[in-house]
């Protein structure tokens, strides 16, 4: 009589004749090819894709939302390194199916189908820099990969994390507006990370934990532009001058005190990566039907004369669904507010006019 052993063995090597491992994917004496295995599908859940997904941001960004259970499936698009980054983060054993899509040639095939595309691809400061000197390389990256949402996707939410905002949302809409596909509302910069940092820096001045501290932080996302509404914080609050112009100045200044601390090595990355996946997950609900769902961002807006400025906005199915006004500033922040709006016209006009060449 046969041994099991033997038996064994025999059905090993039929199975790999049937079946010979014919990637890089297929290791060690696994003969089971991934197109042979019980299909996952129908998990229910939002497609979204992440360009720029082998950066400083996009790998952990892409570890955050492989977590979100709002996912279902995510596609990570780089022109570099995805494949490593897609089987090192398909491993995880939850719930969101992990597609690499490398290079402008898979652009398409990573954008079809997705109804959230977040965009952390471009350069990022190094000091001594500012936000706008990022613009003559990130400008035309983001017009490419706009150009293709508008093709693949373009009906997707798009959340916009590369620099500089302030320009880079303007071109994406005029982009957007060429191929007539433009909805403003599903169109937002991102500018979590104010927000983010203003709950930290005021949590530590009011010695609360930043989980209950909420700043809406209005304006765009560079210098000056970057205006806290300490007059507004949530539990209501009240500072001394000394202390507005010091958390004003830290949050204004966030960014730099990172970037000069990395010396040369990039900009932030981990916390936002936090306050992108914060961000979309709020985008996700939104998208769901879940009422409620308040957050700031840099949209399209009346709330001030200019075609562009970031506060608290109401996201539903549609992505934008309502734009919060500004409410009651205080002396201090109204003289913000006109600095603010002088940078952020030259910004916004910039990146119109270099959409529109
Ligand atoms: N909105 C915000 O609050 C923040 C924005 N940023 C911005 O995010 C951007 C990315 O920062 P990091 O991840 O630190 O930079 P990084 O250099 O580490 O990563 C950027 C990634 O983009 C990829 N990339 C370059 N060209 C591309 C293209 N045409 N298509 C797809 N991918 C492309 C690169 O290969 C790289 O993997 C920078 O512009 C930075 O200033 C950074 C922090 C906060
Ligand atoms: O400062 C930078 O260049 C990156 C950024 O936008 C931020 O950290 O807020």
């Amino acid at each position: 009589m046969e041994s099991s052993a033997s038996i064994n063995q025999r059905i090993a090597r039929i199975s790999a004749h049937l079946n010979p491992p014919t990637n890089s994917q297929m290791e060690g004496n696994c003969v089971l090819r991934r197109g042979n295995c019980r299909a996952k599908g129908g998990s229910p859940g939002f497609k979204v894709a992440i360009l720029g997904a082998a950066g400083g941001i996009g790998q952990p960004l892409v570890m955050l939302m492989k977590m979100n259970p709002l996912v279902s499936v995510l596609h990570l698009y780089d022109v570099v390194n995805t494949p490593g980054v897609t089987s090192d983060i398909s491993h995880m054993d939850t719930g969101a199916v992990v597609r690499g899509f490398l290079g402008k040639e898979q652009l398409e095939d990573a954008l079809t189908g997705m109804d959230l595309v977040i965009i952390p691809a471009g350069v990022p400061r190094k000091p001594g820099m500012t936000r706008d000197d990022l613009f003559n390389i990130n400008a035309g990256i983001v017009k490419t990969l706009c150009e293709g949402i508008s093709k693949c996707c373009p009906k997707a939410i798009v959340n916009l994390i590369s620099n500089p905002v302030n320009s880079t949302v303007p071109i994406a809409a005029e982009v957007f507006k060429k191929a007539g596909i433009y909805d403003p509302r599903r169109l937002l910069g991102v500018t979590m990370l104010d927000v983010v940092r203003a709950n930290t820096f005021v949590a530590e001045v009011l010695g609360l934990d930043p989980r209950e501290v909420d700043v809406p932080v209005v304006g765009g996302h560079a210098g000056v532009t970057i205006l806290p509404l300490l007059s507004q914080v949530k539990p209501p609050c009240s500072f001394t001058t000394k202390e507005t112009e010091y958390l004003t100045s830290r949050i204004q200044n966030g960014g730099t005190e990172v970037v000069e601390a990395k010396a040369g090595a990039g900009s932030a990355t981990l916390s936002m990566a936090y306050a992108a996946v914060k961000f979309a997950d709020a985008c996700l609900r939104g998208l769901r039907g879940d009422a409620g769902v308040v957050e700031c961002a840099f949209v399209s807006s009346q709330v001030t004369e200019l075609p562009f400025f970031a506060t608290r906005v109401r996201l539903g199915r549609s992505g934008v669904e309502e734009i919060y006004p500004l409410g009651p500033l205080n002396e201090y922040e109204r003289a913000g507010l006109e600095k603010a709006k002088k940078e952020l016209a030259e910004s916004i006009e910039k990146g119109i006019s270099f959409a529109r060449k």
